[in-house]
């Protein structure tokens, strides 16, 4: 039994977020004027006594004397701390399933609570230590039992006298008491567990300081550690996505910095050292010099549809998987796109600039229903297919033009030559992607083919029009209007002027690049791409991934997973399987998807191996990257 290890849990502010007394303390006073003042008496000796600046008895008797609670009060309480269980006992909670018989809950707080709580995770009710209330008949907390010996001084350390446990015992927890069970000598490592609270003078005690749980089975090489504690991954989210991105990773365990704006590429390069996540929008230009500046980069999530701006080659090159999030804005920029078109038609820009100018200019001439015009999509993806749906519905005419075969929605048609769209339709939308031959590929020449009085519209990317041009169109009466929301160059941030590249022109949208900018494609958008980190870190799925192989994979239990990127080269797999064979691996599954860069390799070994076997995947010619999950 010797080699058989313990691990002895604190509860209140480890195993859940807070200290339970401080939560009975709201549900007895809630709504009076002794919540604020009781609340507080509470909390000052709860730290008085984990700081071991007041003993542990005197504290226990002082702040049950200020609770009048009963039975019932305590059964609401253990519902509200089910509720309140920390963040990382929450993501691992198969450890304690799996180690049920090894962890023990020692705390000086009352079983009465604790039970229902941790016998939830799987843990023994008779490894649960903890005091006990005493009632009176009319189920009122009279007190404590004061034989237990965790309602004492030290009461800790004599509870774990008294058990004497054979093997290797570890102590987590945020008090003092947790401590002096490593002073006394009766534990081997003292972890104090920050995520929840910093004590200070119980950090200067402790042999690990340890935020999360994960940090705790990495420290000591757990089977079921994952390969990096999740507390240590660096996310930085740039552009000012939405908040709700933030609180996903944080919630995960990541530690996580969100910057309002784009930055340039030598504040990126310094910014990006230590960073395993990034988070861009359209603005960050990701070019290979930061991907090479990155040492620890594994991922990059364009919050957005358009990759234009990410340099993906660098990045598959790097073994750095990209995602986007392909869909959730798409509904936005459609709308507007609409909104737009219905505007251009009525000469609405026009005619509020003359309100400005005080003139008053009531009159149909130039203005039209779109009901029965042609509208013409250039780019029938996502976007353009949506909006020749919600175009047809207002009875507009669509025609389209892309340049891969896309089936027609509706009644739209397909047009074989963007010549033919551009002579036959009233407006012309843009939908193209912003890959680099799409670069001025709306010209002059493009626009003199439109029809007279013809509208256009971009919201794809600025390069994609020759504004100069556009402009011409415009002075000349060619076009009677126009609406661009992208441009060749914008600014980083909000704080930035924006010298407008078109002007004088009454008939003329112009806006900040907004097609995306509404709360619910955001909100969507935050909920989409960290969805996709998650998953890629947890599993090593890289489905939806705009550049890597796309693997689906379920989370494997009872067994190591592997992720080994390299470039595709012939017989690469075989090396790794000779790998697992010659340290006698017993494979449970594998996946191999390849793209023309890179080869992905998922490998699921069951629970054994020699660190050796990692260092032979690592030595293996070709190879991007390796990880081990978990
Ligand atoms: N203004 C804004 O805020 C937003 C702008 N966008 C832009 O809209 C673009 C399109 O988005 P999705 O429809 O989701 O992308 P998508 O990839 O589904 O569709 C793009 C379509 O354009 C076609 N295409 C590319 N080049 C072409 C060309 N030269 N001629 C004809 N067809 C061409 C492609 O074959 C594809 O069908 C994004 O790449 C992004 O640049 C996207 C969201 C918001
Ligand atoms: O989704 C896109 O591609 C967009 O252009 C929207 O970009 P944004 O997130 O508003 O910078």
């Amino acid at each position: 039994m010797a080699d058989k290890r313990f691990f002895v849990i604190d509860f209140d502010s480890t195993f859940t977020k807070v200290e339970a007394l401080d939560i009975l303390s709201d549900i007895l006073y809630e709504g009076t004027d002794k919540k604020v003042e009781v609340g507080k008496k509470i909390k000052d000796l709860t730290d008085q006594a984990m700081a071991g600046e007041l003993s542990f008895r005197e504290a226990l008797e002082q702040r049950l004397a200020l609770l009048d609670a009963t039975k019932k009060d305590v059964e609401q309480l253990s519902g509200e701390l089910k509720l309140l269980v920390s963040e990382s006992v929450k993501r691992n909670r198969s450890f304690f399933t799996n180690e049920k018989d090894n962890v023990l809950i020692v705390s000086s707080g009352f079983k009465d609570f604790i039970t229902p709580v941790v016998k939830d995770f799987g843990i023994k009710e008779e490894n649960i230590y903890a005091n006990t209330f005493t009632y009176n008949d009319k189920d009122e907390v009279t007190g404590f039992d004061a034989s237990n010996p965790l309602s004492e001084h030290k009461g800790k350390v004599k509870l774990m006298k008294e058990l004497a446990l054979e093997g290797e015992v570890l102590v987590i927890g945020d008090g003092y008491t947790d401590y002096e069970i490593r002073e006394a000598g009766l534990a081997k490592t003292f972890f104090a567990f920050t995520e929840n609270i910093k004590r200070e003078k119980v950090l200067a005690k402790a042999d690990v300081e340890a935020n999360s749980f994960e940090e705790i089975l990495h420290s000591i090489k757990h089977p079921m550690a994952t390969s990096f504690p999740k507390s240590k991954i660096k996310v930085l989210l740039l552009e000012n996505v939405h908040q709700d991105a933030k609180l996903k990773l944080e919630q995960e365990g990541y530690q996580v910095e969100l910057l309002g704006g784009a930055l340039d590429e030598d504040e990126l390069c310094e910014k990006i050292k230590g960073v395993h996540i990034l988070g861009i929008r359209s603005k960050t230009i990701l070019t290979r010099k930061v991907v090479e500046a990155a040492d620890r980069l594994m991922l990059v999530g364009a919050f957005c549809i358009g990759t234009n701006q990410i340099d993906l080659k660098a990045c598959t090159d790097h073994g750095v998987s990209v995602f986007n999030a392909p869909f959730s804005n798409t509904r936005s920029v459609v709308e507007m796109a609409i909104g737009e078109i219905i505007l251009l038609m009525r000469q609405i820009p026009k005619r509020m600039r003359q309100m400005d100018r005080k003139e008053w200019s009531k009159s149909a001439n130039g203005s039209f229903e779109v009901r029965g015009k042609k509208l013409g999509i250039i780019g029938y993806g996502n976007i353009g297919s949506q909006l020749s749906v919600l175009a047809e519905m207002l009875g507009m005419d669509v025609y389209y033009y892309d340049v891969v075969e896309k089936l027609a929605l509706g009644n739209a048609t397909k047009l074989s030559s963007l010549d033919e769209l551009l002579a036959t339709c009233d407006v012309v939308s843009l939908h193209v992607d912003g890959r680099p031959s799409n670069k001025k590929f709306f010209t002059g020449e493009h626009i003199n083919k439109m029809k007279k009085g013809a509208v256009l519209v971009n919201l794809a990317r600025g390069p994609v029009v020759e504004l100069d041009a556009l402009q011409i169109a415009l002075e000349t009466g060619h076009l009677s209007g126009a609406a661009i929301d992208v441009f060749p160059v914008e600014p980083k941030n909000n704080n930035d002027t924006f010298d407008a590249p078109l002007s004088n022109i009454d008939n003329l949208i112009l806006t900040p690049h907004i097609g995306g900018s509404t709360l619910e494609a955001q909100e969507n958008i935050a909920d989409f791409v960290p969805g996709k980190m998650i998953e890629y870190v947890n599993t090593g799925s890289s489905f939806n991934s705009v550049n890597f192989p796309n693997v689906q994979l379920p989370r494997l239990e009872n067994g190591h997973r592997l992720l080994h990127i390299h470039r595709n080269k012939s017989g690469i797999l075989a090396q790794m399987n000779n790998v697992f064979a010659k340290h006698g691996c017993n494979i449970l599954g594998q996946y191999l998807k390849t793209n023309e860069e890179i080869g992905y390799v998922i490998t699921d070994i069951d629970q054994s191996y020699q660190p050796e076997l990692l260092e032979d995947m690592r030595a293996i010619e070709d190879t991007i990257k390796f990880r081990i999950l978990y």
